[in-house]
């Protein structure tokens, strides 16, 4: 199967191309902190992402991109017990909106995350999974409607599953969950969406079509940030890439500042020659390992990719 639809879908939500407000300022986070086990792994981050932009976040295992998004859509409260605290340390704005304070109602008509792990033992089907992203657009108690089907239908065509509708959830193999989860996220009609490593599972046709459909959308003015490892796409898709490391935020820009051999190196321990893409202008990474003594981590090998 692959996703055979790779310009933006027409999604309601978002506005018509050319009419995304320049001007708006997007995600803002202010001193985001979490602790967990005892441990600072989100260390006071301010990130920016302007309105309309695709945005990387990259950095090594255990870095902290998954909590900085749970984070940032409010899944985990910066207390990490899922409450809201009286005064959490940091906050988040969209567009000018304080989303760490609002109700998870609110909150969930702007922002969506597509996880990687999303529940996987759910006994419901792939179209009631994606019924799952109209709840914030119903009222309470109210049953899915003929419409909300219509469009969750919609948002399984335009992640190139719709073959899997019928399918019980849990069947799914990791590739096909990805789109599914995908897809429950665009039904929630966000303007700013978040993506934990959403190639992750996706054969390489799939992750490209995956991205020049989150690309597209933010062409149509939606924001989006995704956890990405292939710094690869990161430099092929994002207009903006954030480099986290230990909880830190340690570089934040355009691919072609960000990610150069030095940051790389610095970060991940890893040799690196930035080229530059023949056909698009963008950095194209080739990588080796770092000889046994210099780089931080202790076990490598011999090669490169
Ligand atoms: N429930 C938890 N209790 C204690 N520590 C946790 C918990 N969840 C995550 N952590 C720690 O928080 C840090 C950040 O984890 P996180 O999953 O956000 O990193 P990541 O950058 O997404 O990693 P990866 O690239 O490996 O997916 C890690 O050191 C992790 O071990």
């Amino acid at each position: 199967m692959t996703i055979t639809r790779t310009t933006a879908p027409d999604l309601p939500g978002l506005a018509s191309p050319g009419l995304a407000d320049a001007a708006a300022p997007g995600l803002q986070t202010e001193r985001l902190q979490l602790t967990r086990a005892g441990r600072l792994v989100i260390d006071g981050v301010d990130c920016t992402l302007p309105s309309g932009r695709l945005g990387a976040l990259v950095g090594p295992n255990g870095a902290g991109k998954s909590t900085l998004l749970h984070l940032i859509a409010g899944v985990l409260s910066p207390d990490g017990t899922g409450r809201q605290v009286p005064t959490p340390p940091g906050t988040v704005h969209f567009d000018g909106e304080r989303l760490d304070t609002a109700s998870r109602r609110s909150r969930a008509r702007v922002v969506a995350l597509a996880e990687q792990h999303a529940d996987s033992q759910l006994e419901i089907s792939v179209t009631d999974a994606v019924l799952l992203g109209r709840t914030p657009h119903r009222s309470l108690f109210a049953a899915p409607g003929g419409d909300d089907r219509a469009f969750a239908l919609r948002c399984l065509a335009d992640v190139g599953a719709l073959d899997l509708a019928g399918r019980l959830y849990r069947t799914l193999s990791g590739g096909e969950r990805q789109r599914v989860n995908l897809a429950r996220a665009l039904a929630q009609e966000p303007r700013l969406l978040l993506l934990d490593e959403p190639t992750n599972h996706l054969d390489i046709r799939a992750q490209l079509d995956t991205l020049t459909l989150v690309s597209g959308l933010t062409e149509r003015g939606l924001t989006a940030l995704a956890a990405l490892h292939d710094l690869n796409l990161a430099a092929a898709f994002a207009d903006h890439v954030i480099v986290l490391a230990a909880g830190r935020v340690v570089a934040a820009g355009p691919p072609a500042t960000v990610l150069t051999a030095e940051l790389i190196c610095t970060v991940y321990g890893v040799d690196a020659t930035v080229l530059q893409h023949p056909r698009t202008g963008r950095p194209l990474l080739a990588f080796a390992t770092l000889p046994a003594e210099s780089g931080p981590r202790s076990t490598r090998t011999e090669g490169a990719l």
